[in-house]
């Protein structure tokens, strides 16, 4: 048996699905592709190729064998995306929460019916039909979650928007004794630099009691002050529009002073260090394409 264990987003991790670029597929195209990162690089004749990728992610899997966290594969799936294990579902508590994820999604978690079954069924959550929900904009932080979402009433016609009211409601009645904190995400499905696509797309704790942010990545400017309000101006560190593009705020913390980052965010990684934290750089600019990195790449199970 499996037992699960997340409190947050940063405790010593102990053990996490890692996704996988092999078996890709075909470059998608512009029709099929359900980011306006990926359709800007195909566009753009600049689309990553799956053995960039691989280097990449086998790169991210080198850090983790290095701090001896245990590391889970999806089952390959033939010609199809399994890079983003982050969002198909997620571990709360010792809750494993499957995600109702965008259509186009939908066989990623098949991928990991083998994990699924060293699991207490009793611990395997399947929200109803109606609730929309990826992992991307779930955040346990000790006694509140953080819920990204979208309250346009448009919702359904933005393929960014993955996180819906339904959603937010099921993990508060999940949760009775958690704080769930949601907040309203800018979205754009046709330019990258205006769209949030997940919560960890724009904000992610950090450390013990930090934060990367981008104060833009909210429609109120309310949700961004209860994050000011709740880790405090001086600790967080603001990323602009262009950082938040390169994703800055999608780095991995395997402790709360080790941070897996992207080795070409200098401003970011010295900030880090400054704050006295190991930063392990990786290359993964290619995987970047796709409007995600390294907290989209991965799902924790189990940390101290
Ligand atoms: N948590 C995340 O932000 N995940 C990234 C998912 C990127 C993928 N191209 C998608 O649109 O679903």
């Amino acid at each position: 048996m499996l037992d699960l264990h997340i409190q947050n987003e940063t405790s010593r991790l102990k053990a996490v699905v890692l996704g996988t670029a092999e078996s890709i597929g075909p470059e998608p195209t512009l029709e099929e592709a359900y980011d306006p990162k990926s359709k800007e690089h195909i566009l753009a004749g600049t689309y990553p190729v799956e053995a960039d990728m691989v280097k990449e992610m086998d790169a991210f899997n080198k850090v983790f064998e290095k701090y001896n966290v245990e590391v889970y594969r999806p089952k390959l799936i033939t010609d199809y995306n399994q890079i983003f294990a982050r969002d198909i579902a997620f571990v709360i508590e010792d809750l494993f929460i499957k995600a109702n994820i965008l259509p186009e999604r939908e066989q990623e978690l098949d991928a990991l019916q083998y994990l699924i079954d060293q699991i207490d069924p009793s611990k395997v959550i399947t929200p109803p039909e109606e609730v929309h929900i990826e992992g991307g904009d779930v955040m346990p932080w000790n006694d509140h979650i953080f819920i990204g979402t979208y309250k346009g009433s448009d919702y359904k016609n933005y393929i960014t928007a993955r996180t819906n009211q339904y959603g937010v409601d099921f993990i508060k009645e999940l949760f009775p004794n958690k704080i769930v904190k949601e907040f309203d995400l800018v979205k754009s499905k046709i330019e990258p630099r205006d769209n949030a696509l997940h919560l960890d797309c724009c904000f992610q704790p950090i450390g013990k009691d930090k934060g990367i942010i981008h104060k833009s990545g909210f429609r109120e400017e309310g949700d961004y002050m209860y994050l000011v309000d709740l880790f405090g101006k001086e600790n967080l560190f603001h990323i602009d529009r262009e950082e938040m593009y390169h994703m800055y705020s999608n780095v991995f913390s395997i402790d709360t002073d080790v941070v897996v980052s992207e080795r070409n965010f200098t401003r970011l990684n010295n900030w880090l260090r400054d704050h006295g934290m190991t930063v392990e750089e990786i290359p993964y600019a290619e995987i970047s394409k796709q409007e995600g990195l390294l907290r989209c790449s991965t799902m924790p199970l189990i940390r101290e």
